[in-house]
């Protein structure tokens, strides 16, 4: 409800809340936004963010309509200097990896390290584990990703762009 910390229903004086998807490139990030706004997965070729890029989709939580302002950040280094100062205006960040790549899931605590520098400190944060729907190529365990969030104090979920699994749910968990 409006008036607890980090809460990003439309307090008085608050402008249009938002969100950032962070995590490395790959991840899901597009494809997870575009889950969420338009009910659809783009498959095949594989098209990386320049830049930023953002959308705005309406949410009813608890049957308050919240207007999210949803920025997809670019997950290449090279375009880490330009998202650092997006960080500040965030209310809430959803930090992906993807299940099926290590790799994606090792750069997680150099991501929180990121956040803690740029971000508000009453940031709401989430980690998510994408590609759940990919479940033969799995290289992380869903106890891995949960006690890496828990050692941060930060809900977990794994999430599947492709089937639209958690997607919602994500967004409505940190609106709320
Ligand atoms: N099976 C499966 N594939 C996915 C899922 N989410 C994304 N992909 C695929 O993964 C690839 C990368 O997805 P993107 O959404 O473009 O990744 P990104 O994180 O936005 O990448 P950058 O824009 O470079 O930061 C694409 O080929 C997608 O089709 C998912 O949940 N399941």
């Amino acid at each position: 409800p409006p008036g607890t910390p980090g809460c990003l229903v439309l307090c008085p004086g608050a402008g249009t809340p938002s969100v950032m998807l962070l995590g490395d490139s790959g991840v899901g990030k597009t494809c997870f936004l575009l889950q969420f706004k338009d009910g659809a997965f783009l498959s095949g070729t594989f098209i990386a963010t320049v830049g930023i890029d953002f959308r705005n989709k309406v949410v009813a939580v608890d049957g308050v309509k919240v207007k999210l302002q949803i920025w997809d950040m670019a997950g290449q280094e090279r375009f880490r200097s330009v998202t650092h100062a997006y960080y500040r205006d965030a209310q809430a960040l959803l930090l992906l990896y993807d299940i099926t790549s290590k790799v994606s899931f090792d750069n997680i605590r150099a991501w929180l390290t990121e956040i803690h520098e740029y971000a508000q400190q009453d940031v709401v944060l989430m980690l998510l584990g994408n590609k759940a729907d990919v479940n033969s190529e799995r290289m992380v365990r869903t106890e891995d990703g949960a006690s890496l969030a828990r050692e941060y104090g930060v809900p977990f979920m794994e999430t599947s762009a492709k089937t639209g699994m958690n997607v919602e749910l994500a967004f409505l968990a940190i609106a709320r």
